[in-house]
């Protein structure tokens, strides 16, 4: 007994001693949730944000569950083992260097898909879901069309194709990233969900690259996307999560953030079947301008539609169309 207590001991101490629950060090036993509220304080200690829903996450993965309160009753009035203690152990290090959960458990759900999180590759966003929403609810070419055509500019992990995918199976999507890592996470993750054969992901810069590769299966029902919005002068100004670790390329809209909407807008009426819908994701300053933007270019045969408000109450999706 002596020796089992001091090679677990020293199998710990390997780890980083520090964080390791004392009774562990002694030998004693330690059950998710006296674990749970270990590395809560540990993680409120260090100031990183929402303590507790960090700690459950990760203690949840590691014991095979997606959240805390559905760990089955064997698992969760068990004694977590020494290899788990260990992963743990390892996933709340990185935590702790405010690595994004999504990142250290390296999937994250999408409404009702799972989606393999890398870094740098943009962690989807909860208000992302509703522009999900506002595509199937108010494209009348999604609803009418036998086949719809859809584009997706900046696809990062994948998450709003896939999931329109998911509840459109008669659709076709081209997705469009100008990162590598990007292209291939939307591939990966096409490939998990068993959509691959309805999805076409390339490598494209929509600001730099001519466009014609877009219009091999012809123009499109719909275009889609959240392309990066924010202002290069706030990029700096974002949580530390966001700013180590995710990739820029994702975020940063250039000087007043409409950079790449501005590129979308300018290539639309190319990429689009007459009568076919634009939505976009967008900062709360964005739709007027982007109104200004349509007035001074009517060239584009671009109709304002409508704002669409986020959950918050923020003007936050624009509906165009084209003539
Ligand atoms: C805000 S992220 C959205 C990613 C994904 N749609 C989501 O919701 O999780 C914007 C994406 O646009 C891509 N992107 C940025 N500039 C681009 C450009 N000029 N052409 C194509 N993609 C671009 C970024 O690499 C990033 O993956």
């Amino acid at each position: 007994m002596y020796l089992q207590t001091l090679l677990l001991r020293r199998l710990l101490q390997s780890v980083s001693p520090t964080w390791l629950p004392c009774r562990w060090l002694g030998g004693g036993e330690m059950s998710p949730s006296k674990l749970v509220r270990h590395w809560q304080s540990i993680f409120h200690d260090h100031g990183v944000p929402e303590p507790q829903e960090s700690s459950e996450i990760l203690i949840a993965h590691a014991l095979g569950s997606k959240t805390f309160p559905s760990l089955p009753p064997s698992v969760a009035h068990t004694s977590v083992s020494v290899a788990q203690l260990r992963h743990i152990e390892s996933m709340a290090q990185q935590r702790l260097k405010r690595v994004p959960i999504q990142y250290v458990i390296g999937e994250w759900d999408f409404l009702d898909i799972t989606l393999q999180m890398r870094p740098p590759v943009f962690i989807p966003r909860p208000e992302t879901e509703e522009l999900v929403g506002l595509v199937l609810g108010a494209s009348r070419r999604l609803q009418c069309s036998a086949e719809p055509l859809v584009l997706e500019v900046g696809c990062g992990s994948g998450a709003v194709s896939l999931s329109l995918l998911q509840r459109l199976p008669q659709a076709r999507i081209t997705a469009i990233d100008k990162t590598k890592a990007a292209v291939k996470l939307t591939e990966d993750n096409a490939v998990s969900l068993g959509l691959q054969n309805q999805i076409q992901v390339l490598l494209l810069d929509i600001l730099a690259d001519p466009p014609d590769p877009l219009l091999m299966w012809g123009p499109v029902d719909v275009l889609v996307s959240n392309p990066p919005y924010i202002s290069t002068s706030d990029i700096s100004q974002l949580d530390p999560e966001i700013v180590k670790y995710e990739d820029h390329a994702a975020l940063d809209g250039g000087p007043d953030g409409m950079d790449v909407i501005r590129g979308i807008l300018s290539f639309a009426p190319r990429l689009l079947k007459p009568g076919g819908d634009i939505f976009l994701e967008v900062d709360p300053s964005h739709p007027e301008r982007i109104k200004l933007w349509i007035q001074d270019h009517t060239d584009t045969h671009l109709q304002y539609i409508s704002t669409v408000q986020d959950f918050c109450g923020r003007s936050r999706f624009v509906h165009l169309r084209r003539d």
